[in-house]
């Protein structure tokens, strides 16, 4: 009887199990399975991240920033809402011309060799362009006839020279011909060399800072055309010709200016005046003036806000600038340094017509001439405005902004040398 009973207790607990077992069984396969790992869950770079024998490196985590939102004061980006996204907060710019902390460019001491060999390094595409349509046209037993001229005209404009200087320069050369002063086309050429740097001439004065003490630049322009740069690259030269400079962060607009002309600044060695993004630039301007006059500077380089030429209230916002400045000094500023960037061509004409009539421009520096093929657009300023070319920009480098000098261009221009 104990023994029935004994197996009746053991079937029991067997039976009890297998019943459990079973169960278990059953809810695991109703469990969702983990996610597979795939290689399309890594982004190209951090495939590259991990080379073979290396050990990976895995990135500190970084801190999730706060977003503000239309009604609570934060919210993390992940968590879920069912509220529309709020836009995104524009990203604040990076410094352009070096990261906070890096080893500061020193403006390279340069031979005026140097300095031409970077100049025709930085209109190689002009050069590659304008310079070969040119040699092509006067290569071989090219006739010097009306096609000839034609076919000049045609390059001429193409290159952004402009429709008054291009007819000038054809009006010249057809007379020459006429009077059989030109016997082949490499007097042809020759003679298109003159006609282009007898445009360009008269505009070469460079800019004397001796005059006034301190000696205000303020810089104007639309956005994006190189006005920071170029009082950067400025401030190196100045420095290194042992002048005291002050600049002055006026563009109190773009959220990165300020820091942009203040790594500038530590570049070149020189102190900036700044305050808040936001601050009227104005004030901060006149804040510069009483500074650079009280400590003795020989130049203050003040940084504007960039504005599009055909925005009144913009422009008039300019002249309210020059008008508070002049209450500091009624002769200030004493340069009013227009930058165009001459990738965009004949737009530039109209920055300086408008520029020119709201602040009275006195010169002109003409950046990123490394970014096109048709440097031609310093004969059209010339020839429109007559304004002094003050400097050239071929590049981003501190020691890509010069003097500028009619020979060395149009040399660098069409690949001649003289
Ligand atoms: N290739 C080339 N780039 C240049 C030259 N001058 C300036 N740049 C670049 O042009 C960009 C704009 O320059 P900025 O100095 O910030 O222009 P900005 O006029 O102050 O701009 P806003 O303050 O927005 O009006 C930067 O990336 C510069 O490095 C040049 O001569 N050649």
């Amino acid at each position: 009887m104990d023994q029935a009973l004994n197996y009746l207790v053991i079937f029991g607990t067997l039976l009890c199990l297998l019943l459990w077992i079973g169960d278990m069984l059953q809810r695991r396969s109703q469990r969702p399975k983990p996610k597979q790992f795939e290689l399309r869950d890594f982004d190209s770079k951090q495939a590259r991240a991990i080379e073979p024998g290396k050990a990976e490196k895995v990135p500190p985590p970084k801190a999730k920033p706060d977003v503000p939102t239309e009604s609570g004061p934060v919210a993390r980006p992940s968590e879920p809402s069912l509220r529309p996204a709020p836009e995104a907060p524009k990203p604040v710019e990076p410094v352009k011309p070096a990261p906070p902390g890096e080893a500061p460019e020193k403006v390279p001491v340069e031979t005026e060799k140097g300095w031409l060999e970077r100049m025709r390094a930085g209109l190689s595409k002009t050069r590659a362009g304008f310079g070969k349509n040119l040699s092509q046209l006067f290569s071989g037993a090219q006739a010097l006839d009306e096609d000839l001229l034609e076919e000049l005209e045609t390059l001429l404009i193409t290159a952004d020279v402009g429709m008054s200087a291009t007819q000038d320069i054809i009006a010249s050369i057809s007379e020459k011909l006429e009077k059989k002063q030109l016997k082949d086309t490499a007097a042809v050429k020759a003679a298109l060399r003159q006609e282009l740097i007898s445009i360009l001439e008269p505009c070469a004065v460079p800019l004397d800072t001796s005059a006034h003490k301190p000696f205000m630049m303020l810089v104007v322009g639309v956005n994006g055309v190189g006005k920071t740069t170029t009082i950067g690259k400025l401030a190196s030269r100045y420095k290194a010709e042992n002048k005291k400079v002050l600049l002055a962060a006026g563009d109190t607009f773009r959220a990165a200016a300020v820091e942009q002309l203040q790594v500038w600044g530590e570049r070149a060695d020189v102190p900036v005046v700044a305050q808040h993004q936001g601050a009227d630039s104005a004030s901060v301007l006149f804040d510069a003036m009483q500074s650079a006059t009280a400590k003795g500077f020989d130049i203050a380089i003040a940084d504007t806000a960039g504005r599009l030429q055909n925005k009144d209230e913009l422009m008039n916002e300019l002249k309210k600038v020059v008008r508070v400045i002049q209450k500091h000094d009624t002769t200030a500023p004493h340069e009013v340094l227009l930058v165009v960037d001459a990738t965009t061509g004949q737009n530039a004409l109209s920055q300086a017509k408008l520029f020119k009539e709201a602040v009275s421009v006195t010169g002109i520096a003409v950046t990123k001439l490394d970014g096109t093929a048709k440097g031609g657009i310093l004969f059209a300023v010339a020839r429109q405005f007559g304004l002094p070319i003050r400097f050239i920009g071929v590049g981003e480098a501190v020691g890509d902004l010069r003097a500028f000098s009619a020979e060395d261009y149009v040399d660098a221009m069409l690949g001649t040398d003289h």
